[in-house]
């Protein structure tokens, strides 16, 4: 399997060799860390704008990269006229300085509430934008995360539903569910299919690739 862009496009690839395909694309200076995470946003929030016309939306931000992403497509969708509501899941954490940075951008100072102890936004949203987990996924989702997305995934059953690279909860290499997970119309993913989006169609939905410059 190829796992570098020099060698050309792959189809897929697992969360491993993506990683690798990524450090080695950093360390050769193609493209920032920070640069592609505002080209993985922009690429989420253009299909979603290619798909929808503006409305409500709730955009779920993990701790890691992945929720950063999220901060990016929150921040460009409020651009075009979305009315945002952004939850995060594990605002203690300690994210990295990229998702940090865009976290900033996002916020502006006013903070984004907490996904578990902050009221949920009603009516049902237009849009779900699932940045929980991507391919950093490493245990199973249960307590009282696995609450509260349930009942997120209830009052969104009526919303355009997009996975940021893939939905939160799925097991990108063996396309397993651990713990639960939030089912996608669409999930727009970086650089190339990871095994997961050919495993499991029927939670994934349609499946859109971004160029983020790797
Ligand atoms: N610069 C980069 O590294 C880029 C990263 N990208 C995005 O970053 C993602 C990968 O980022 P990360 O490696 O930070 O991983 P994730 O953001 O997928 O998840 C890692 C974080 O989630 C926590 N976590 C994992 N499983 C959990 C569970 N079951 N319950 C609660 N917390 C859990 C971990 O402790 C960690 O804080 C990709 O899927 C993609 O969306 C893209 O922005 C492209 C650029
Ligand atoms: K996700």
């Amino acid at each position: 399997m190829k796992t570098s862009s020099s060698d050309g496009p792959v189809a897929v690839l697992p969360a491993a060799g993506m990683r690798a395909v990524e450090a080695e694309a950093f360390a050769a200076g193609r493209v920032t860390s920070r640069a592609a995470m505002e080209r993985a946003g922009q690429g989420v929030a253009a299909a979603i704008l290619r798909h929808r016309p503006p409305g409500r939306a709730l955009v779920l931000c993990g701790p890691g990269n992945n929720g950063g992403d999220g901060f990016v497509v929150a921040r460009l969708l409020a651009a075009q006229g979305w009315q945002i509501e952004a939850r995060m899941l594990g605002a203690g954490a300690a994210a990295g300085p990229d998702a940090a940075a865009m976290r900033h951008l996002w916020e502006g100072g006013t903070g984004t509430a907490d996904l578990l102890s902050a009221p949920l936004p009603g009516p049902g949203p237009d849009l779900l934008v699932d940045a929980l987990f991507g391919i950093g996924l490493a245990r199973r989702i249960e307590g009282a995360p696995a609450v509260r997305l349930a009942e997120i995934s209830a009052l969104a059953r009526g919303a355009f539903r997009v996975a940021v690279d893939l939905p939160s909860g799925l097991d990108a290499d063996r396309g397993t569910v651990l713990g639960m997970t939030l089912p996608a119309d669409l999930s727009v993913t970086f650089h190339c299919r990871k095994p997961a989006h050919d495993l499991r169609p029927d939670l994934c939905g349609a499946v859109e690739i971004v160029d983020i410059g790797l």
